[in-house]
Protein backbone atom coordinates (compact mmCIF):
# COMPACT_ATOMS: atom_id res chain seq x y z
CA UNK A 1 0.00 0.00 0.00
CA UNK A 2 1.20 3.39 -1.03
CA UNK A 3 0.52 7.27 -0.28
CA UNK A 4 -2.85 8.42 -1.41
CA UNK A 5 -3.06 11.25 -4.34
CA UNK A 6 -4.48 14.50 -2.66
CA UNK A 7 -5.00 17.27 -5.57
CA UNK A 8 -5.50 20.16 -3.24
CA UNK A 9 -6.66 23.42 -5.45
CA UNK A 10 -5.15 27.09 -3.54
CA UNK A 11 -8.30 28.72 -3.12
CA UNK A 12 -6.04 31.95 -2.70
CA UNK A 13 -6.35 31.80 -6.61
CA UNK A 14 -10.46 31.45 -6.42
CA UNK A 15 -12.85 34.64 -6.61
CA UNK A 16 -13.09 35.20 -2.76
CA UNK A 17 -16.38 37.08 -3.59
CA UNK A 18 -18.00 33.48 -4.34
CA UNK A 19 -15.52 31.65 -2.09
CA UNK A 20 -18.20 28.77 -1.67
CA UNK A 21 -19.80 28.57 -5.69
CA UNK A 22 -16.08 28.25 -6.54
CA UNK A 23 -15.46 25.90 -4.16
CA UNK A 24 -18.04 23.73 -5.06
CA UNK A 25 -17.14 24.09 -9.00
CA UNK A 26 -13.48 22.70 -8.21
CA UNK A 27 -14.91 20.32 -5.94
CA UNK A 28 -17.07 19.26 -8.77
CA UNK A 29 -14.15 19.19 -11.24
CA UNK A 30 -12.46 16.52 -8.94
CA UNK A 31 -10.46 18.49 -6.44
CA UNK A 32 -10.09 15.77 -3.31
CA UNK A 33 -9.12 18.64 -0.63
CA UNK A 34 -9.43 22.80 -0.64
CA UNK A 35 -6.05 24.29 0.18
CA UNK A 36 -7.18 27.69 2.00
CA UNK A 37 -3.78 29.74 2.88
CA UNK A 38 -4.03 31.35 6.37
CA UNK A 39 -1.44 34.69 6.27
CA UNK A 40 -1.15 37.66 8.26
CA UNK A 41 0.32 40.03 7.05
CA UNK A 42 3.41 39.27 9.51
CA UNK A 43 5.36 35.96 8.63
CA UNK A 44 4.32 36.68 4.98
CA UNK A 45 3.67 40.44 3.70
CA UNK A 46 -0.10 39.56 2.49
CA UNK A 47 -3.13 39.30 4.33
CA UNK A 48 -6.09 36.81 3.29
CA UNK A 49 -8.42 34.80 5.37
CA UNK A 50 -8.57 33.40 8.80
CA UNK A 51 -11.38 31.52 10.87
CA UNK A 52 -14.31 33.56 9.97
CA UNK A 53 -13.95 32.50 6.23
CA UNK A 54 -13.31 28.83 7.26
CA UNK A 55 -16.37 28.72 9.40
CA UNK A 56 -18.65 30.36 6.90
CA UNK A 57 -17.11 27.90 4.09
CA UNK A 58 -17.63 24.63 6.37
CA UNK A 59 -21.28 25.60 6.34
CA UNK A 60 -21.32 24.88 2.18
CA UNK A 61 -19.30 22.17 2.14
CA UNK A 62 -17.51 18.54 3.85
CA UNK A 63 -14.97 18.98 1.92
CA UNK A 64 -11.62 18.29 3.97
CA UNK A 65 -10.10 21.89 4.82
CA UNK A 66 -6.02 22.08 4.39
CA UNK A 67 -5.31 25.03 6.45
CA UNK A 68 -1.68 26.37 5.35
CA UNK A 69 -0.96 28.68 8.87
CA UNK A 70 1.52 31.24 7.19
CA UNK A 71 1.28 32.93 10.47
CA UNK A 72 3.83 34.42 13.08
CA UNK A 73 2.33 32.42 16.21
CA UNK A 74 -0.31 29.40 15.02
CA UNK A 75 -0.86 28.48 18.56
CA UNK A 76 -3.45 31.39 18.88
CA UNK A 77 -5.11 29.92 15.99
CA UNK A 78 -5.59 26.56 16.78
CA UNK A 79 -8.34 26.89 18.95
CA UNK A 80 -10.22 29.49 16.18
CA UNK A 81 -9.57 27.36 13.31
CA UNK A 82 -10.94 24.01 15.11
CA UNK A 83 -13.59 25.49 16.01
CA UNK A 84 -14.11 26.84 12.27
CA UNK A 85 -13.91 23.28 11.42
CA UNK A 86 -10.72 23.50 9.92
CA UNK A 87 -9.31 19.65 8.74
CA UNK A 88 -5.68 19.63 8.69
CA UNK A 89 -3.60 22.44 10.38
CA UNK A 90 -0.33 22.99 8.94
CA UNK A 91 2.35 25.48 10.64
CA UNK A 92 5.48 26.95 9.75
CA UNK A 93 8.71 24.89 10.98
CA UNK A 94 10.33 28.33 11.33
CA UNK A 95 7.22 29.64 13.63
CA UNK A 96 7.45 26.95 16.05
CA UNK A 97 11.12 26.13 16.96
CA UNK A 98 10.50 26.05 20.87
CA UNK A 99 6.72 25.03 21.01
CA UNK A 100 6.06 22.50 18.09
CA UNK A 101 5.05 19.73 19.93
CA UNK A 102 2.59 21.56 22.68
CA UNK A 103 1.16 23.08 19.03
CA UNK A 104 0.85 18.98 17.73
CA UNK A 105 -0.81 18.14 20.85
CA UNK A 106 -3.19 20.96 20.65
CA UNK A 107 -3.97 20.94 16.83
CA UNK A 108 -4.74 17.11 18.14
CA UNK A 109 -6.95 17.83 20.97
CA UNK A 110 -8.93 20.01 18.70
CA UNK A 111 -9.89 17.60 16.33
CA UNK A 112 -7.19 18.22 13.14
CA UNK A 113 -4.69 16.62 11.40
CA UNK A 114 -0.92 18.26 12.02
CA UNK A 115 1.33 19.45 9.33
CA UNK A 116 4.33 21.39 9.14
CA UNK A 117 5.52 23.01 6.05
CA UNK A 118 9.23 24.63 5.28
CA UNK A 119 10.25 27.53 3.54
CA UNK A 120 12.68 27.08 0.46
CA UNK A 121 15.36 28.31 2.82
CA UNK A 122 14.98 25.95 5.48
CA UNK A 123 16.90 22.48 5.22
CA UNK A 124 15.10 19.38 5.33
CA UNK A 125 16.36 18.07 8.46
CA UNK A 126 14.59 20.73 10.67
CA UNK A 127 11.69 18.67 9.86
CA UNK A 128 12.79 15.38 11.00
CA UNK A 129 12.20 15.36 14.96
CA UNK A 130 8.56 16.45 14.15
CA UNK A 131 8.24 13.49 11.78
CA UNK A 132 9.57 11.25 14.51
CA UNK A 133 7.73 12.25 17.68
CA UNK A 134 5.93 10.17 19.76
CA UNK A 135 3.05 12.84 18.77
CA UNK A 136 3.94 13.39 14.89
CA UNK A 137 2.93 15.58 12.69
CA UNK A 138 1.20 13.94 9.59
CA UNK A 139 1.90 15.60 6.33
CA UNK A 140 5.03 17.43 5.86
CA UNK A 141 4.60 20.60 3.07
CA UNK A 142 7.75 21.46 0.98
CA UNK A 143 7.23 25.01 -0.14
CA UNK A 144 8.45 25.35 -3.96
CA UNK A 145 8.10 29.15 -3.63
CA UNK A 146 8.30 31.67 -1.28
CA UNK A 147 5.46 31.78 0.45
CA UNK A 148 2.63 34.64 0.71
CA UNK A 149 1.27 34.99 -3.11
CA UNK A 150 -0.01 32.80 -5.94
CA UNK A 151 1.20 32.74 -9.42
CA UNK A 152 5.10 32.52 -8.55
CA UNK A 153 7.23 30.05 -10.74
CA UNK A 154 8.16 26.90 -9.06
CA UNK A 155 11.90 26.05 -7.39
CA UNK A 156 12.68 22.66 -9.51
CA UNK A 157 15.72 22.81 -6.72
CA UNK A 158 12.83 21.84 -3.77
CA UNK A 159 12.74 18.50 -5.11
CA UNK A 160 15.45 17.40 -3.56
CA UNK A 161 14.12 17.81 -0.46
CA UNK A 162 11.25 16.05 -1.36
CA UNK A 163 13.49 12.84 -2.78
CA UNK A 164 15.18 13.18 0.63
CA UNK A 165 12.20 12.77 2.71
CA UNK A 166 10.05 10.05 0.78
CA UNK A 167 13.23 7.79 0.67
CA UNK A 168 13.13 8.50 5.02
CA UNK A 169 9.81 8.10 5.34
CA UNK A 170 8.15 6.21 2.45
CA UNK A 171 4.25 5.98 3.82
CA UNK A 172 4.41 9.79 5.00
CA UNK A 173 2.25 12.82 2.77
CA UNK A 174 4.48 14.98 1.49
CA UNK A 175 2.87 17.85 -0.13
CA UNK A 176 4.41 20.79 -2.15
CA UNK A 177 2.96 23.83 -2.77
CA UNK A 178 3.85 26.96 -5.02
CA UNK A 179 3.97 27.25 -9.02
CA UNK A 180 2.85 23.56 -9.73
CA UNK A 181 0.90 22.79 -12.73
CA UNK A 182 0.73 20.53 -15.84
CA UNK A 183 4.21 21.55 -17.14
CA UNK A 184 5.70 20.12 -13.93
CA UNK A 185 3.89 18.04 -12.06
CA UNK A 186 6.28 14.74 -13.31
CA UNK A 187 9.32 15.98 -11.65
CA UNK A 188 7.00 16.57 -8.27
CA UNK A 189 5.39 13.53 -8.47
CA UNK A 190 8.40 11.35 -9.43
CA UNK A 191 10.56 12.91 -6.68
CA UNK A 192 7.68 11.63 -3.80
CA UNK A 193 5.33 14.20 -3.93
CA UNK A 194 1.71 12.50 -3.06
CA UNK A 195 -0.41 16.24 -1.91
CA UNK A 196 -0.51 18.79 -4.34
CA UNK A 197 -1.40 22.19 -3.88
CA UNK A 198 -2.45 24.07 -7.22
CA UNK A 199 -3.88 27.31 -7.45
CA UNK A 200 -3.54 29.49 -10.82
CA UNK A 201 -2.62 26.31 -12.42
CA UNK A 202 -6.39 25.09 -11.74
CA UNK A 203 -8.56 28.34 -11.51
CA UNK A 204 -6.68 29.58 -14.75
CA UNK A 205 -7.92 26.98 -16.84
CA UNK A 206 -10.79 26.65 -19.54
CA UNK A 207 -11.31 23.39 -18.01
CA UNK A 208 -10.04 22.77 -14.11
CA UNK A 209 -11.22 19.12 -14.42
CA UNK A 210 -8.90 18.44 -16.97
CA UNK A 211 -5.46 19.73 -15.09
CA UNK A 212 -6.71 17.97 -11.52
CA UNK A 213 -7.09 14.83 -13.71
CA UNK A 214 -3.67 15.04 -15.18
CA UNK A 215 -2.09 16.07 -11.67
CA UNK A 216 -3.75 13.20 -10.51
CA UNK A 217 -2.28 10.36 -13.05
CA UNK A 218 0.86 12.03 -12.71
CA UNK A 219 1.31 11.18 -9.07
CA UNK A 220 -0.76 8.04 -9.50
CA UNK A 221 2.13 6.61 -12.51
CA UNK A 222 4.88 7.63 -9.96
O1 LIG B 1 0.93 29.10 -0.17
C1 LIG B 1 0.88 29.59 -1.27
C2 LIG B 1 1.51 30.89 -1.55
O2 LIG B 1 2.10 31.30 -0.37
C3 LIG B 1 0.25 28.78 -2.34
O3 LIG B 1 -0.79 27.97 -1.89
C4 LIG B 1 -0.09 29.44 -3.62
O4 LIG B 1 -1.29 30.14 -3.49
C5 LIG B 1 -0.23 28.44 -4.72
O5 LIG B 1 -0.64 29.13 -5.86
P1 LIG B 1 0.06 28.88 -7.26
O6 LIG B 1 1.53 29.12 -7.08
O7 LIG B 1 -0.26 27.48 -7.63
O8 LIG B 1 -0.59 29.90 -8.13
Amino acid sequence: MGVTPNIAPSMLSADFANLSSEAHRILNSGADWLHMDVMDGHFVPNLTIGAPVIESLRKHTTAYLDCHMMVTNPLDYVEPLGKAGASGFTFHVETSKDNWQELIQMIKSHGMRPGVALNPGTPIGEVYPLVEAEKPVEMVLVMTVEPGFGGQKFMPEMMDKVRILRKRYPLLDIEVDGGLGPSNIDMAASAGANCIVAGSSVFGASEPAEVISLLRSSVQKA
